[in-house]
């Protein structure tokens, strides 16, 4: 089987691509959403992010998403740190989803993969790209309550996507949700064309 990773900055639609393969039936892990159950569930997971953030990290039994992002993307050296929590148990939590799918390929849908030189677990990678101004749009129109500091904060912490180009296999240009399609489908055809 091979594993495939979708990645791309904030805003930039992996969601909506990871959807459009999903509706051609390859299975996806979503990351952002696995890393947060994983963050409320597991008691070793919590206890390490409230040592590292203090017990504010979580508000009445929930993690407080937004006192966490304040911490984070402001201060490089503890992003680093919550990431070097959140991800060996997120591809733990990973490996042993894609033993259970029996598809030709899987997907793990990442926001960060290289920033986190996880690039080489993959068989290859799929980047989708935006312009930036349109992907603050596009964060802005979805979530009312995101601002544009809270946007770029994040985007500081990203990698560029020219960076990010020389090391992708597929770049998916998601900016015409039609052509976006079109994308998907040759990539979804090349991918299963060299199974
Ligand atoms: C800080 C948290 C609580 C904010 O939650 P929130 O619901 O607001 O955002 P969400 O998780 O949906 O992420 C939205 C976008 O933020 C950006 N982002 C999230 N985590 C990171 C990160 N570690 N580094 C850079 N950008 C990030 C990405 O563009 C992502 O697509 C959450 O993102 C988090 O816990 N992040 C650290 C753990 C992690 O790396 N999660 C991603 C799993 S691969
Ligand atoms: N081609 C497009 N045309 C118009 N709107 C789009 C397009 N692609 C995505 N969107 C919208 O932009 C928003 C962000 O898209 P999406 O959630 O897929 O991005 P993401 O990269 O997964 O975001 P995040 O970085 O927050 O996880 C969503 O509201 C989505 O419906």
């Amino acid at each position: 089987m091979i594993t495939v990773g979708l990645t791309g900055g904030i805003g930039s639609g992996k969601t909506t691509v990871a959807k459009m393969f999903e509706e051609l039936g390859v299975p996806v892990y979503n990351s952002d959403e696995r890393a947060k159950d994983l963050m409320q569930k597991s008691p070793g997971l919590i206890a390490a992010i409230k040592e590292l953030l203090g017990d504010a990290a979580y508000k009445e039994g929930k993690l407080d998403r937004g006192y966490v992002s304040k911490q984070v993307f402001n201060n490089k050296e503890l992003l680093n740190a919550l990431n070097a929590i959140v991800h060996p148990a997120v591809r733990k939590d990973f490996i042993s989803w894609a033993e259970g799918q029996s598809s030709d390929y899987v997907i793990q849908e990442a926001a960060i993969i290289f920033e986190i030189g996880s690039q080489d677990f993959y068989d290859c990678i799929i980047l989708v790209t935006a312009p930036k101004e349109t992907r603050i749009d596009r964060i802005m129109q979805r979530d009312a309550s995101n601002t544009v500091e809270g946007i770029e904060a994040r985007m500081k912490n990203q990698l560029s996507d020219n960076k990010k180009i020389e090391s992708s296999h597929y770049i998916i240009q998601n900016e015409n949700i039609e052509q976006t399609k079109v994308q998907v489908l040759d990539v979804h055809r090349d991918l299963l064309n060299k199974i």
